[in-house]
């Protein structure tokens, strides 16, 4: 086979498993994977895989005159295939999850109770516990379980059910009973595996989100989480004051790193606590570098806003240890808006912060 025809089968097989995997996910609202999204692909499997197998039995079993069972089993064929596309539309993955699991358990019990094709009935119970707690969950799986191992065996051993018709001993009754618990442990084992490990995905991420988008000295987001912040803003117009501390050099140099640092957590809460509303952000930019975001107010009011924090830091004795300094910002003032991007407004804001600096620092440049 030619290099070109393995890259075409290879398109077509990426085409036929991506359509499947589609498929599968249908019915799932959350963005990457989840324990929702796990529960949705049970779902949509395990229907698959029942209407694949229930109606061609159902069509056999009505073939050879077992009407009864071969209606249930096109009744389940059609119910599943029909539950597929109320997941598509509703994204309800409980209520389509109780659509597959009830029908099933009866549909067992009455397999059982009957002996179905050639007293085989039995033998299909062992697809009850993985099915129940992967689409339930531990606790919910398995109290519904120990109600259906209950209704085994009252079905088995008090009911005038069909078992003896087909000349199974005695301890076959027993064997299912046990198998069938084996196979509920088992499950429940892989299930609960399976959930500790995504309940561990799920914290790790948010744990890595948080370290990716957060500046570890100061707590405020960083240049990548405020980024994130503002491109997804609906506001239509932010204004975004660049903040930069005068000769920070000379803290670190005459004081010494830690003093510098102690500096920027300080400045850090000053901005915090100084954000006119809750909706505001502010964000270590780089170094000695805030970016500031306000939005919701006018121009005037947002160089009235820089001005009064410049004076409060201007006036503020930071300590540290026996030490006393202070310290002065120089600020750049643009909008982010309709004609105005955010990176033209970042770039703006940085080109009036370098002109505050070369006009002596400590004072505001807006447009
Ligand atoms: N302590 C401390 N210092 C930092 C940190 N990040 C950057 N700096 C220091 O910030 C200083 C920035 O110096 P410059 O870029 O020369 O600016 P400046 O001294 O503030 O002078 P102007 O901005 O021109 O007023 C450097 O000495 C960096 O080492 C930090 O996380 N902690």
């Amino acid at each position: 086979m030619t290099d070109s025809n393995k890259q075409a089968n290879n398109k077509i097989n990426n085409k036929e498993k991506s359509s499947l995997l589609t498929f599968l996910y249908v019915g799932s609202t959350a963005n990457g994977f989840s324990e929702d999204t796990r529960r949705v692909f049970i779902i949509n499997l395990f229907a698959s895989v029942g209407v694949l197998f229930t109606f061609p039995l159902g069509i056999v079993s009505i073939w050879q005159g077992k009407t009864l069972l071969g209606c249930s089993l096109l009744a389940i064929a059609v119910l599943y295939s029909l539950n597929h596309i109320y997941l598509r539309h509703t994204h309800n993955h409980k209520l389509s999850g109780d659509f597959v699991i009830y029908p099933l358990y009866i549909l067992m019990i009455y397999l059982v109770y009957t002996g179905g094709v050639n007293g085989t009935g039995h033998v299909w119970v062992y697809c009850i516990p993985a099915v129940a707690l992967f689409l339930h969950g531990m606790k919910r799986g398995l109290i519904e379980l120990a109600f259906f191992t209950l209704a085994l065996i009252f079905v088995m051993y008090f009911m005038d059910s069909r078992f003896s018709e087909f000349g199974y001993h005695e301890t076959l009754k027993s064997r299912i009973l046990f198998s069938f618990i084996v196979v509920v442990f088992l499950s429940g084992i892989y299930e609960y595996s399976m959930s500790r490990f995504n309940q561990e995905l799920k914290e790790t991420t948010t744990k890595l989100k948080l370290y990716a988008y957060t500046d570890p000295l100061t707590g405020l987001f960083n240049r990548r989480g405020m980024l994130q912040r503002l491109e997804l803003s609906a506001e239509k117009s932010i204004y975004l004051l660049l903040a930069d501390v005068d000769f920070f050099k000379r803290i670190n140099d005459e004081y010494g790193h830690d003093v510098g640092d102690y500096a920027l957590t300080q400045l850090a809460k000053i901005f915090q606590e100084s954000l006119p509303k809750e909706d505001d952000l502010v964000a270590r930019w780089g170094g000695e570098e805030f970016l500031i975001a306000v939005c919701g107010q006018t121009e005037f009011e947002v160089f009235e806003f820089a001005e009064t924090l410049r004076q409060r830091v201007a006036s503020y004795e930071f300590s540290h240890l026996d030490l006393r300094f202070h310290m002065t910002l120089s600020f750049g003032i643009a909008v982010m808006n309709n004609t105005t991007s955010l990176r033209e407004a970042i770039t703006l804001a940085d080109n009036r912060l370098y002109q505050a600096k070369r006009l002596g620092r400590n004072q505001t440049c807006r447009a």
